[in-house]
C-alpha cells in the first residue's frame, strides 16, 4: 500500500447543504422497487444468463413482488433480445408488472431496443450517459455543452422513435451515469434536459434515476445530493425520483435508506447484492430491514431459502453464509451467553406480542427458516443452548446445575471432535453419560426391582462388584428404600421427574442430585422409563455409579500426587 495515499486519492468533499432534514426522517413506507438482476446483476457474471436461467430468475422476481423488472440491455446482445420479445410474444408480462431496457444515448442502439420493446403494453425506456469530469474528460472527451446536448438529442430521438408505436405506453427513465461523482449543477442541468425533450407534464412523466455508480463517499453525502436533487429538480411532482446505488465501500444498503429518507420514491437493485464489483444495493437486505421497523416492504421474503437457492443457480454465485437475513448461519447461535438469552427469549415470546427476542432482529418463522437450527452446538456452546435442544428435540428438562454439568460433558466432547453437535448427537451423549449403566467391573447393574408395602419396601436383583445378588431396602419412598438397598452412603439433595413425550410413548424421565462421603462435591444421576417407580430405581442407580466413579477416580489421583512442599 501507498505510505502516504493522500497523494494518490482525494477526500470527497462535503454537500453544502447546512438546512438537510433528512436526517430526522424515518421510512414509512415501501419505495417502488426495481430489480436489476437482469441487466446490472447479468452484466456482472463471468457467464452471463442464458435465456431459460433469466426466465426462472424473471419468474421468481414477479412472484416475489416486483412491479417493475429491468430485463436486459435489448441492443447490445441477442439473448437480451430475444428474450424481451419472448416476455411480449408469449404474454409473459403481468398486467400490473413493467418491464424496463437499458440504452446507451446511441440512435441505433435507441432504435433497436424500440425494435425489441414494440408491442408491449407498457414498457421503460432506459437512457443513460455519463456526466462526471473524469468520464467527460477521459471517455466522451466532451464539455459539458456537449453533454447536454448528447442528452436533448437521444431523448429527443426516442420521443420521435417511441411515437410512432402508440400501442405502447412508453416512459422514459433517464440516468446521469456517474451522478455521485459529479458536480450537482451538472446532474441537474443533464436531467433538466432529458425532462425537458420528453416534455414532461402530469400525463407523461418522468423517471429520473440517479446512481452511485461508483460508491465513493459515506452514505450522507449521497442523502445530501438526493435532498438536494429532490429539492431543484421541475416539475417535481411529475418526477418519480430513483436511487441506483452500488456498494463499493459497503454502504449501499445505508446510502439507500437515507436516500429514501431524502426524497427518493423508487430504489434500483438487486437480490442479495448482486451487481457491478461490489454489487448493487442488495434489495432482500433493504425490504428486510424494513419489515424490522415495521413496514410491509411489499416484496414477499416468507420463503428466503427458496429465493437464495433461485438466485444461486441462476446466478451460479454463493449466498454469503452470513448474508443479512438469508444467510445459512444468521439463525444459529454458537456462543453460550447468546444461545443463552436466545432460549430464555423465545421462553418469554407470547405469539401476539412485540418480536422481542434476544439477538434476534427477526423471527426467523417470517422468513419460512424453522427453529431446527436457531442453536446449534459447537465447543463455544454453553449451557443455554445445549438445554434449548434437548428440551425441545427430546423433551428433556434439566435443573440448572446439571445443565451445567451436562454442559460440561458436551464441551470435552466438541474440544475432541472439533465439530458441531446434532440433537441427536446430544441425546447419544446423555444416554452414555446418566442412563446407560456402564461397563465396568465396580458398575451396579439394576436386573430387577419389586415394590411392596405400597413403595415403602424395596427388593432389588443386582449385580455388585461382579457379584449377582438379592438386595432389600426401606424407606418413605422408591429412591429413599433404593438408597437402603443399596447401603450407600449417598445423600439425596434433589429429586424431579417428569414426563417426556405425551400419550403412549410417554415416558418418565426421574433425575436425582446427590452426594456421597468420599466423593466431592455433587453428581447426577438419571433414569427412564414407562414406569415412574422402574424410572426412580435407576435414577438412583445411575447417580450411585457416577459417585462411586468419582471417588475412584478421586482416590487414584490423590495417590499418583506427588507432595509439594511450599
Ligand atoms: C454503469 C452501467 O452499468 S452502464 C451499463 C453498462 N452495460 C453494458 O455496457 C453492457 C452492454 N454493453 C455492450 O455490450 C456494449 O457496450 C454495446 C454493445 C452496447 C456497445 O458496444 P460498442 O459499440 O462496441 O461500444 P462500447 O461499449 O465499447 O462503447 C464505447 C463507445 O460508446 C460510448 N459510450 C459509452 N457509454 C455511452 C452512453 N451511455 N451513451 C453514449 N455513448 C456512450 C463511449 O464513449 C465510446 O465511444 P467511442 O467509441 O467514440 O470512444
Ligand atoms: C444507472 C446505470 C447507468 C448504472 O447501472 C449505474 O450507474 O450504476
Ligand atoms: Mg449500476
Amino acid at each position: 500500500m501507498h505510505s502516504n495515499p493522500s497523494r494518490k486519492y482525494q477526500p470527497f468533499a462535503p454537500i453544502a447543504l447546512a438546512d438537510r432534514t433528512w436526517p430526522s426522517r424515518t421510512i414509512t413506507r415501501a419505495p417502488i422497487w426495481l430489480s436489476t438482476d437482469l441487466r446490472d446483476g447479468n452484466q456482472a457474471l463471468f457467464e452471463p444468463m442464458n435465456g431459460e436461467r433469466k426466465m426462472e430468475l424473471y419468474l421468481e422476481l414477479v412472484r416475489i413482488g416486483f412491479k417493475q423488472i429491468e430485463v436486459g440491455f435489448p441492443a447490445a446482445s441477442q439473448t437480451d433480445y430475444d428474450f424481451v420479445r419472448r416476455l411480449i410474444d408469449e404474454n409473459l408480462i403481468p398486467d400490473d408488472v413493467t418491464i424496463m431496457v437499458m440504452t446507451q444515448s446511441r440512435e441505433d442502439l435507441i432504435d433497436r431496443t424500440v425494435e425489441a420493446v414494440r408491442g408491449a403494453q407498457r414498457a421503460i425506456v432506459h437512457i443513460y450517459n455519463a456526466v462526471a469530469p473524469a468520464w467527460r474528460k477521459i471517455v466522451f472527451n466532451m464539455d459539458v455543452p456537449q453533454v447536454m446536448a448528447l442528452v436533448e438529442h437521444h431523448v429527443s430521438h426516442f420521443r420521435m422513435q417511441s411515437d410512432k408505436h402508440p400501442e405502447t405506453e412508453w416512459i422514459l427513465q433517464y440516468s446521469p451515469e456517474t451522478f455521485s461523482s459529479a458536480e450537482l449543477d451538472v446532474s441537474l442541468a443533464a436531467c433538466q434536459t432529458a425532462i425537458k425533450a420528453w416534455g414532461v407534464n402530469a400525463n407523461r412523466k418522468i423517471i429520473i434515476n440517479l446512481p452511485t455508480t461508483v460508491e465513493n463517499a459515506t452514505a450522507n453525502v449521497f442523502a445530501d445530493q438526493i435532498e438536494w436533487m429532490h429539492r431543484h429538480l421541475v416539475p417535481r411532482e411529475h418526477i418519480v425520483l430513483s436511487v441506483h446505488p452500488h456498494n463499493d465501500r459497503g454502504t449501499g444498503v445505508a446510502a439507500a435508506e437515507f436516500a429514501m429518507m431524502a426524497g427518493a420514491d423508487r430504489v434500483e437493485g438487486c437480490l442479495f447484492g448482486n451487481g457491478e464489483r461490489c454489487g448493487n444495493v442488495d434489495i432482500v437486505t433493504l425490504a428486510l430491514n424494513m419489515y424490522t421497523q415495521g413496514v410491509h416492504p411489499q416484496l414477499d421474503f416468507s420463503d428466503i431459502t427458496s429465493v437464495a437457492r433461485i438466485a444461486e443457480e441462476c446466478t451460479s454465485l454463493p449466498v454469503h453464509p452470513r448474508h443479512p437475513y438469508a444467510g445459512d448461519l444468521v439463525f444459529t447461535a454458537f456462543s453460550g451467553s447468546h444461545q443463552d438469552a436466545i432460549k430464555k427469549g423465545f421462553g418469554a415470546q407470547a405469539a401476539d406480542a412485540v418480536w422481542e427476542v434476544p439477538y434476534l432482529p427477526i423471527d426467523p418463522a417470517d422468513l419460512g427458516r424453522t427453529y431446527d437450527s436457531v442453536i446449534r452446538v459447537n465447543s463455544q456452546s454453553g449451557k443455554g443452548g445445549i438445554s434449548f435442544l434437548m428440551e425441545r428435540e427430546h423433551g428433556v428438562v434439566m435443573p440448572r446445575r446439571m445443565q451445567v454439568e451436562f454442559s460440561n460433558v458436551v464441551q470435552r466432547q466438541t474440544d475432541t471432535s472439533e465439530t458441531e453437535m446434532t440433537g441427536d448427537a446430544l441425546w447419544t451423549l446423555f444416554d452414555a453419560t446418566y442412563l446407560t449403566t456402564p461397563r465396568t467391573p465396580e458398575a451396579i447393574v439394576c436386573h430387577a426391582h419389586r415394590m411392596t408395602n405400597e413403595g415403602q419396601s424395596i427388593e432389588l436383583d443386582v449385580t455388585v462388584n461382579g457379584v449377582r445378588q438379592k438386595l432389600q431396602g426401606e424407606g418413605n419412598g422408591p429412591i429413599a428404600a433404593t438408597v437402603d438397598a443399596l447401603g450407600l452412603p449417598l445423600r439425596v439433595d434433589h429429586y424431579e421427574e417428569r414426563a417426556t413425550g405425551s400419550g403412549a410413548s410417554a415416558q418418565a424421565l426421574a433425575i436425582i442430585e446427590a452426594a456421597m462421603e468420599g466423593a466431592a462435591g455433587s453428581t447426577f444421576g438419571a433414569g427412564m422409563s414407562a414406569n415412574i417407580m422402574t424410572a426412580s430405581v435407576q435414577a438412583v442407580v445411575s447417580v450411585a455409579n457416577r459417585l462411586n466413579a468419582r471417588r475412584a477416580a478421586q482416590e487414584a489421583t490423590a495417590s499418583n500426587v506427588e507432595p509439594v512442599t511450599v
